[in-house]
């Protein structure tokens, strides 16, 4: 799991709940997770099929949700695609039913519309798991339900033995009873993560709609942009989200829009600009919501009260999902608590009704709340804190705490006085000494405390208000249209004894728009107050120089993303970035000891990376290697995996297909041996014969090929080469490997053969071999004397006589090539010493094809039992050669043992 976690994520550690989760669903148990947005409940269902070779399918409700993430685990290796109504590729639903994507993404429709035949396909080809995102959607009591996944359960008939995992970030125990019934899980393991979002900064600030609060918006905005942060404002209606579009892009801010009203082409182009960093900020209803996966959102401001705190978690949720600190502030103004009545009218019943209303004035409290915002929040989805977050506005703002007795005692009993009848505006009007037609009809100009509030501006006592009702002096209720406000009991008791007593104090922090209106008359936040509230912790660790570095590599992952038309984020993530310009690696190892770098990214960006770190690094004065990872391995194959791979520019791949190009690339351009390829990026390696044949296919197609390494490597000296020419005149042809190889001593293997007539087919035999017998190509070692009486059985049983040339081959041809360790020679050894403690196993030298062997044949082998197995070399050789292999992802480390990755 570990080495999947590494290799194709490029992660050292899981997270939370992922580790328990995969093993769960590789014990074959369904299991129903319901973990914050943005904890990673992807990689959940991404490494068992990276585990097991098998597909796993993950319906998942929006197309441009799974366009995103297949995009994204293309670029880490993972073969993914997705079925849905757009996809143009008639091919791709064949394919996957015979199991050729790791991971298979489908609509709910998609998923329910199949034919039963798909499904049997499928598991007859290998199915790990069904898993179901977004799982809420399932019940109609969460806030997305889609009818469609009500009918999911059909498919539980046709995977009888698959487990289904049900994935959500918001889910009561309601909705988590449904989602199991309705997916009739079966004792399911239930995990409940936390909902806290440590990374995220809460703040709420009052604002009104006019142009000069747009300004202001817009300005805090565009520092954002400037730094290359992505920033999303939703709005409650389109007309705001059009504003405040207009107003950005009037003021050269490249910003994207998206509403229900805009046409779907419109829609996913704006999706797709801002996933690709095209556009740094997106304008939006809430209609862009769930199909966000951009990790790097640094910003999300919601302009209006959200219409509850379910959907304020979830679309402020969109931020930060990469761990790193990040933003959410929610503008409000008073009248957007009128708008309860427009979401209720949703309501098809009175329960709903309540539903609706309840959470409203939930979202209404927290924008009125002068304490913990996450304490409030985390509070709301039932989980209890003891202490406040100080990542928050509430937390972080100067404490202003006053005794707000006499102000609380003056609006108490005026609404008292008034009746309970009214909203808070007509008793603060009271208070005020408005004489206003219904006030003055009321008699309430003759009550003791008309115009006894004169000193708050109306704005204040409002805030006051709310603030009795965020603390439950006032209860607020609402009839049909009509909200009212009354005194709670527990105000009643409040305003006898605060009566009795004479001053007895109510000590409240003042909300920031109090003392706004305090200080400036006016709840307009301030000027220059800005958007970044906290610096960030990374920030605050950054030099000027290396944040001058961070966003210069941020541009060259740009370039990089466009030229190969992908978004950023999926080449790597921001907190990778940031530890590049932090370390500012020089090698291939060090790159891929940074977290967040997998193998694919090693093999096509280090290179490109490296230089760029190097030349801005120098340009900045900044040293290289600024980091506290061991020295880097001077093993020069592993400095060669930074240096080298670039992607072919020729069509190769068409002809070739992925693997065989890969074999020879890693052969020709990293100098890897056939053994080291075969473990290359292989949970279960393939033999050096299929690497061989696969690098001499590439040399058919036309890649170019060192041949005296070739032979060398596979053995094939001149002497050789004479031999098999002198067994293929006898035969009288070269179509079948077999009679050629009956002609020949044993140590003449199927691959010698299969080079040799390549380069004839190339017609380089003649300058490879010489044109006579021993010179031409250098031997490592002296050949036997090769005579056709050698000839043996070799390959009689197992092949006939119509076995092609690419399937034919030797059981072990490094074995024969008289390497120093053989396959199985190091398990013997190893437990030679496991069973001897320090016994001398000899005087074997390492070398990296021999330590790998090693490796390769033991299931977990410590350093201290490799050194000893490699008497004949030092210990800080073997060190070196386990590190460089290592590094390049060929084995990892887990609890002190080197493994096979
Ligand atoms: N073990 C890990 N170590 C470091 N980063 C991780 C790990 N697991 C996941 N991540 C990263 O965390 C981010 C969020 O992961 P993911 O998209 O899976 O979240 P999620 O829980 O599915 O969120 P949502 O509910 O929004 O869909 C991604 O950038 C992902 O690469």
């Amino acid at each position: 799991m570990e080495a999947a976690l590494k290799g194709y994520f490029g992660y050292s550690t899981f997270r939370p709940y992922q580790r328990e989760i995969i093993q769960k669903v590789l014990d074959g148990r369904d299991c129903l997770a319901v973990m914050a947005t943005g904890s990673g409940k992807s990689i959940c269902y991404q490494i068992p099929p990276l585990v097991t070779k098998k597909t796993a399918v993950v319906v998942s409700p929006l197309l441009s949700l799974m366009q995103d993430q297949v995009m994204s685990l293309k670029q880490k290796g993972v073969k993914s695609e997705y079925l849905g109504s757009t996809q143009m590729n008639s091919s791709v639903s064949n394919e996957a039913e015979k199991g050729a994507f790791d991971v298979l993404y489908m609509t709910p429709e998609k998923a329910i519309s199949l034919p039963s035949r798909f499904w049997s396909n499928l598991q007859a080809a290998g199915i790990c798991l069904l898993a179901v995102d977004e799982a809420h959607c399932i019940s109609e009591w969460g806030h997305d339900f889609r009818i469609e996944y009500k009918q999911l359960h059909s498919l539980r008939d046709l995977l009888v033995d698959v487990p289904f995992v049900a994935l959500t970030a918001t889910a009561t125990e309601r909705v988590r009873q449904d989602i199991s019934t309705s997916l009739v899980l079966r004792s399911p393991h239930v995990v409940v993560g936390s909902f806290d979002r440590h990374n995220l900064f809460y703040g709420v600030k009052t604002c009104n709609r006019s142009m000069s609060f747009v300004s202001e918006l817009v300005k805090d905005v565009s520092k954002k942009s400037a730094a290359g942060e992505s920033t999303i404002i939703y709005c409650t209606t389109i007309r705001d989200t059009e504003q405040v579009h207009e107003a950005l892009v009037t003021s050269g801010i490249k910003a994207g829009i998206y509403h229900g009203q805009m046409g779907s082409r419109a829609r996913e182009e704006s999706h797709r600009s801002f996933i690709r960093d095209e556009v740094l900020v997106m304008v939006a209803t809430i209609a862009f919501g769930m199909g966000i996966d951009k990790p790097d959102v640094r910003c999300v401001i919601h302009y209006g009260c959200p219409k509850s705190l379910e959907s304020y978690y979830q679309e402020s949720g969109r931020c930060g999902r990469d761990g790193l600190p990040s933003i959410c502030w929610l503008y409000y103004q008073r009248s957007d608590f009128t708008k309860a009545d427009f979401y209720c009218s949703e309501a098809k019943n009175g329960t709903q009704r309540k539903a609706i209303m309840d959470s409203f004035m939930a979202a209404q409290k927290y924008c009125l709340l002068a304490t913990c915002r996450r304490r409030f929040l985390l509070q709301y989805f039932g989980e209890e804190r003891n202490t406040d977050c100080g990542n928050c506005d509430n937390c972080t703002a100067v404490k202003n705490e006053r005794d707000l007795s006499k102000e609380a005692f003056l609006l108490l009993s005026c609404i008292k006085s008034c009746g309970g009848r009214w909203g808070l505006n007509l008793p603060i009007d009271v208070l005020r000494g408005s004489r206003a037609k219904k006030i003055v009809d009321k008699n309430y100009d003759k009550l003791q405390m008309h115009g006894r509030g004169k000193d708050y501006s109306s704005n204040w006592w409002k805030a006051l208000g709310g603030l009795l009702i965020a603390y439950d002096y006032l209860k607020e209720t609402v009839h049909d249209t009509f909200r009212f406000v009354s005194v709670s009991p527990k105000g009643v008791k409040f305003l006898s004894t605060a009566d009795k007593m004479d001053g007895a104090p109510l000590v409240f922090q003042l909300t920031a728009e109090m003392i706004e209106l305090e200080e400036h008359g006016s709840s307009h936040h301030k000027e220059g107050g800005g958007l970044n509230p906290v610096p960030t912790l990374e920030a605050e660790k950054f030099s000027e120089d290396e944040s001058k570095l961070y966003q210069m590599l941020l541009n060259v992952r740009m370039k990089l993303a466009q030229d190969i038309g992908t978004a950023p984020y999926a080449i790597c993530g921001d907190q990778t970035i940031r530890n590049f310009a932090k370390m500012r690696p020089s090698t291939g190892a060090r790159l891929a000891n940074i977290d967040g770098v997998n193998q694919h990214f090693i093999s096509r960006f280090s290179n490109i990376f490296i230089q760029n770190i190097a030349q801005l690094s120098k340009e900045l004065n900044l040293p290289l290697d600024n980091s506290p990872l061991p020295a880097p391995p001077t093993n020069p194959a592993v400095e060669n995996i930074a240096g080298l791979p670039k992607p072919l520019q020729n069509n190769l791949p068409g002809i070739l297909g992925d693997a065989k190009l890969t074999a020879w690339e890693l052969w020709h351009k990293q100098e890897y041996s056939f053994l080291k390829i075969a473990y290359f990026r292989r949970a279960v390696p393939i033999k050096e014969q299929t690497v061989i044949a696969y690098i001499l296919d590439a040399a058919r197609e036309g890649c170019e090929m060192d041949w005296s390494r070739f032979c060398r490597e596979v053995g094939l000296t001149p002497d050789i080469a004479t031999a098999i020419r002198l067994a293929i005149s006898k035969v009288g042809s070269h179509d079948k490997l077999k009679p050629i190889k009956e002609e020949l001593p044993e140590n003449v293997t199927y691959e010698m053969i299969k080079t040799f007539l390549t380069i004839e087919g190339h017609g380089l035999s003649e300058q490879v071999f010489g044109s006579g017998t021993a010179d031409g190509v250098p031997s490592r070692r002296a050949e036997p004397p090769i005579s056709s009486s050698h000839a043996s059985e070799a390959g009689r049983d197992d092949m006939g006589d119509g076995v092609p040339a690419a399937e034919a081959s030797d059981a072990n041809p490094s074995a024969k090539r008289g390497q120093n360790v053989s396959a199985e020679e190091p398990a013997t050894k190893l437990q030679r010493i496991d069973e001897h403690g320090a016994e001398s196993t000899g005087t074997a030298t390492a070398t990296e094809e021999s330590v790998l062997a090693l490796v390769a044949s033991c299931n977990g082998v410590s350093l201290e039992d490799v050194a000893k197995h490699f008497k004949g070399s030092k210990r800080e050789s073997v060190l070196e050669i386990l590190e460089g292999l290592e590094s390049e992802f060929t084995i990892y480390k887990k609890n002190g043992n080197y493994m096979i990755l």
